[in-house]
């Protein structure tokens, strides 16, 4: 089959609806849960705010519009391999550079909702990543791998959402050695549902935050905050993420989108 004909089945099975489109993103807005980073580890993305221009009225009589204050890490984003000092001087490391063919690429789903469930701060490990092999498939170079926790469930708060106490947030994420399996595999990035790519403990691991600081070190992306992954196939979906054109942008919100069999 030629790609001229791919496409062409791809239009017609959207059109038809034997593909759907599911919507992998949060609500983006002033509500929208933000990174707490403690004191010691520097700074903090402030919450988005939103300006009103005009609303119909003597600012605008015929429009509506506004004007945002918005962190690159917002919601469900896109880390660009520039994000971490690891990936600073990789050639098309920012979403400006990055080539766009990237933004689209098939996405393997590891199901560990149970194991989340049972323990906020569960780690992915190169074990269940096999396991996961074992029953779906070989993860193949050039794909995404996502974590499926159904922490989502959990974004409407930044209290649930961050799940922190005295001793840090408690979230899932990898073990730095699942990450290095993967790079093996020469995935093109790692994402998961929780605020950010790393797991709660990830602070404290090492290298710390092995998820930001092994992708970008390898040019490669993450995905934070993702949701509906649970509406996704372990293997066959194809994922949609492509950043705003942010000029040395380190990241970015987006609208993920996964392309589904029905
Ligand atoms: O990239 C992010 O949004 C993120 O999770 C993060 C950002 C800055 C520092 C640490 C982390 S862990
Ligand atoms: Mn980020």
């Amino acid at each position: 089959m030629t790609s001229a004909n791919t496409l062409s089945n791809i239009a017609s099975a959207l059109l038809s609806g034997s593909v759907k489109v599911v919507d992998l993103t949060a609500p983006l807005g002033p509500d929208t849960p933000v990174l707490y980073l403690p004191p010691q580890f520097g700074k903090n993305t402030p919450s988005v705010k939103v300006h009103t221009i005009s609303e119909y009225d003597e600012n605008g009589p015929f429009w509506a519009w506004n004007w945002l204050e918005l962190g690159e890490h917002t919601g469900t984003h896109f880390d660009a391999p520039s994000h971490w000092i690891t990936g600073k001087d990789h050639k098309g490391n920012t979403t400006d550079t990055i080539p766009p063919q990237n933004f689209v690429a098939p996405v393997n789903v590891i199901d560990r909702s149970k194991e989340g469930a049972a323990n906020p701060d569960y780690l992915l490990t190169v074990e269940s990543i096999k396991e996961w092999e074992a029953e779906h498939g070989e993860i193949e170079a050039g794909s995404w791998v996502v974590l499926r926790t159904d922490w989502y469930k959990r974004n409407g708060s930044t209290e649930t959402f961050l799940n922190a106490d005295e001793n840090g947030p408690h979230s899932p994420g990898p073990t730095a050695e699942a990450i290095e399996y993967l790079l093996t595999k020469n995935i093109i990035g790692w994402g998961q549902e929780t605020i950010g790519t790393d797991a709660g403990s990830a602070g404290g691991m090492n290298p710390p935050f092995p998820a930001h600081n092994l992708m970008h070190k390898a040019n490669k992306y993450g995905l934070a905050s993702l949701c509906h992954l649970d509406e996704l196939p372990a293997k066959g979906a194809i994922l949609i993420a492509a950043p705003l054109k942010f000029v040395k942008g380190t990241g970015s919100p987006v609208r993920a989108l996964a392309l589904v069999s029905k």
